[in-house]
């Protein structure tokens, strides 16, 4: 039982209520024991809890997800659990909403026995056998609350953990107070409990990440602008795969595929590369498997520099450095050396797939597979479709993407896909912000404040600055032979912020040279300070470009950068580069640290409200008229002129044939 059915949230709620009903099983006289084969998840965990005994199945696994949904369990989780697992326990697993096992239920004490069995047999006998045993100490409600002498300590470092945890999502934080209120009598403790949920079960953040719970699952359900898609297209299984280039993406590639128990061919040109890697993939691997406590093979994984291994694998994923000429000579090789039916996948950021599948003797069978780092962490695959992609090529990456447990997202191929399409502006007007007058840390500040995981500087510091550097080079924006434009600075006939490109050729590339827009303890460290180097260096250039600095307050950091992004996703749908706007807010929620509780940039704007967005891009717009992307895109002035429509019937707006397809 996984709890609640979400979609009746939105709806008249219908009997019975499940409060009632497993206060009425608890103080039954008969025992009544809780048999547990699959999922126990929300309302199907409490209603167990409610029960005088808990048999699980061995793969049975067990939690209190309400707060990934903007709630808290409000039929009894609150109370009851603290009392049987004690404080710290159940704030972790109430707070988090993660997962449990069946072993580690029987650990913590939230089930009285696991087996191997069938739970419903197991419990009919163990219910037989404890027929005549008094009930009443196995009726949770009535116990006194576990509550240990450094009690206000402990709630204290949870409500700091759920602070910081939620970047400003309320439920954490509800979590950790409902929890609170279980050091009060039973029936006062869920007083508490229902007037939290009350707070909550209507709140626009509830809604927001249960919108985020059902567009997680509608990017399944993948088409292409040819009619492909998932219900007419059939994967192909992966018996063996391959990765080629073992910097970090590729390694953490590597780590995904083994995990997911896929035989990995690891491949390397370079022989001192390839034994760092080697550590490093190991040392991954041999982590995961402590974490896990899972038997994993590790001789799935075989490391090699011979191309031959390449002859017996499915599918081959390219991580090479990220420069056009090198890939499109590695896909011409792997067109000769694999199977004619091997798949070819890169797993470029931001270049051509197109021009890479014209290299090879198999177009239909290139696609992209755009892993973010650290691969194998991040939830997020954008899988990128060429013009000439097979339906089938497609459903095998989305396929193979959700069997590494990442969610899949299909986007047709365009300059830096959707993600880092839409980060451009975004980056863009940060860098203007800074010419303006801003620091680092105020534009991240306010970015974080708004509930982003890391501000825009930080979040360039950690990826490395060299890689925009590169692609702005390999645009023409810059590097030797471009022509330094006027003041203000601009480039191919629009305003260009210079900015960036001069704190690389300091040498300070982010965290990996200990300095960039911020400083760092040394190279690769990670705690972020303000750096007077780069005020000073700010403050000059503003003089030397006679730049007149002003106060820019938070609201404006916000609007300049997050409708810049928000622009630029609402062309990447004119462009049809998806097909539904729920992909968009799937991709920044988890790939870009976008805070789940406003749904993500698109959800978000239309909680702003779209003539609010257009208004003040408007406005914007007028003050700086050399930026483009400041221009409201026609689809949004589009929906404004109908009246707003709610963000599931967007696309009906779109004119048929606008596809870049
Ligand atoms: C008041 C509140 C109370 C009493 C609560 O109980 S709140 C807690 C509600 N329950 C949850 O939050 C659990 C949510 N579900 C999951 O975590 C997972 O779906 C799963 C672990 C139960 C199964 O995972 P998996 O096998 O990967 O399958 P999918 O996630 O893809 O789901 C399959 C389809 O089922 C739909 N679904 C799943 N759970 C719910 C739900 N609780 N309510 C409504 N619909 C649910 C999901 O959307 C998929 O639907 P389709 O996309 O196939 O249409």
């Amino acid at each position: 039982m996984s709890g609640a059915d979400i979609r009746e949230f939105s709806r008249p709620m219908t009997g019975p209520a499940l409060v009632p009903l497993i206060d009425a099983i608890e103080a039954g006289e008969k025992p009544v024991v809780a048999a547990i084969e699959g999922m126990a998840l929300g309302g199907g965990l409490e209603l167990a809890l409610g029960c005088h005994y808990r048999i699980a199945h061995s793969k049975a696994q067990l939690g209190l997800p309400e707060v990934t949904l903007g709630l808290i369990p409000a039929a009894g989780g609150t109370q009851r659990l603290p009392r049987l697992i004690g404080f710290p326990a159940a704030l972790d697993m109430i707070i988090t909403g993660r997962r449990v096992s069946a072993g580690d239920a029987l650990k913590l004490g939230i089930v009285d026995q696991v087996t191997e069995r069938n739970a419903g047999e197991v419990a009919v006998a163990f219910a037989r056998s404890v027929v005549d045993c008094p009930l009443v100490s196995r009726r949770l409600s009535t116990w006194p609350p576990l509550c240990p002498a450094d009690l206000d300590n402990i709630l204290q470092m949870a409500l700091a953990r759920a602070w910081q945890r939620g970047r400003g999502a309320l439920a954490p934080v509800a979590c950790v107070q409902a929890v609170q209120a279980a050091r009060l009598p039973y029936s006062q403790g869920m007083q508490q409990e229902q007037k939290l949920m009350s707070m909550l079960f209507a709140s626009p953040q509830a809604r927001a990440l249960q919108y985020c719970f059902f567009s997680q699952r509608a990017v399944g359900k993948w088409s292409m602008p040819n009619g492909a898609c998932w219900d007419n297209s059939t994967a192909r299984p992966i018996r063996k795969a391959a990765v080629i280039g073992l910097g970090t993406m590729g390694r953490g590639i590597a780590v995904c595929l083994v995990l997911a128990g896929i035989p990995v061919i690891a491949m390397e040109t370079d022989e001192k590369q390839l034994e760092a890697a080697r550590r490093v993939v190991m040392a991954l691997l041999e982590k995961e498997v402590q974490k896990l406590a899972v038997g994993l093979h590790l001789g799935l994984i075989h490391f090699t520099l011979e191309q031959r291994y390449l002859r017996e694998v499915d599918l081959v994923i390219e991580a090479v450095f990220e420069d056009l000429a090198l890939k499109k000579q590695l896909f011409a090789e792997l067109s000769s050396v694999c199977h004619p039916d091997t798949l070819l996948c890169t797993n470029t950021s931001q270049l051509d797939v197109d021009q890479l599948a014209t290299a090879t003797s198999r177009p239909d069978l290139v696609v992209g597979m755009h892993f973010f780092a650290p691969a194998n962490k991040i939830k997020l695959l954008e899988v990128v479709f060429t013009s000439r992609s097979s339906p089938e090529a497609v459903a095998t990456a989305m396929q193979l993407g959700k069997w590494l447990g990442k969610v899949s997202v299909a986007v047709a191929n365009c300059p830096g896909f959707v993600g880092n399409r839409m980060l451009r502006p975004y980056v863009e007007q940060a860098g203007f912000l800074l010419e303006e007058g801003a620091t680092p840390e105020q534009v991240d500040s306010a970015l974080e404040h708004f509930g982003l995981a890391m501000g825009v500087f930080r979040m360039s510091d950690l990826s490395g600055l060299d890689v925009g550097w590169r692609v702005r080079k390999a645009a023409g924006l810059t590097g030797p032979g471009v022509p330094q434009g006027q003041l203000l600075q601009t480039q191919q006939g629009y305003r260009y912020s210079p900015l960036a490109d001069l704190i690389c050729q300091k040498g300070r590339l982010g965290q990996k040279t200990g300095c960039g827009w911020y400083l760092y303890e040394g190279p690769g460290g990670h705690m972020a300070r303000p750096d007077p180097w780069v005020h000073a260096f700010l403050e000059e250039y503003r003089r030397v470009h006679g730049l007149q600095p002003r106060s820019i307050g938070q609201q404006e950091v916000l609007e300049r950068c997050l409708f810049a992004l928000i622009n630029e996703g609402f062309r990447v749908l004119e462009d049809r580069i998806v097909m539904d706007p729920v992909a968009l807010d799937v991709i920044y929620v988890l790939g870009y640290g976008w805070p789940a509780h406003t749904g993500g940039p698109m959800y978000y704007a239309g909680e702003v409200g779209l003539p609010r967005v257009l208004g003040r891009l408007e406005y914007y717009q007028r003050v700086h008229p050399d930026i483009p992307h400041l221009r409201p895109s026609a689809l949004l002035r589009q929906l404004v002129a109908k009246g707003s429509p709610p963000i599931h019937k967007w696309m009906w707006h779109i004119e048929e044939g606008s596809s870049r397809l």
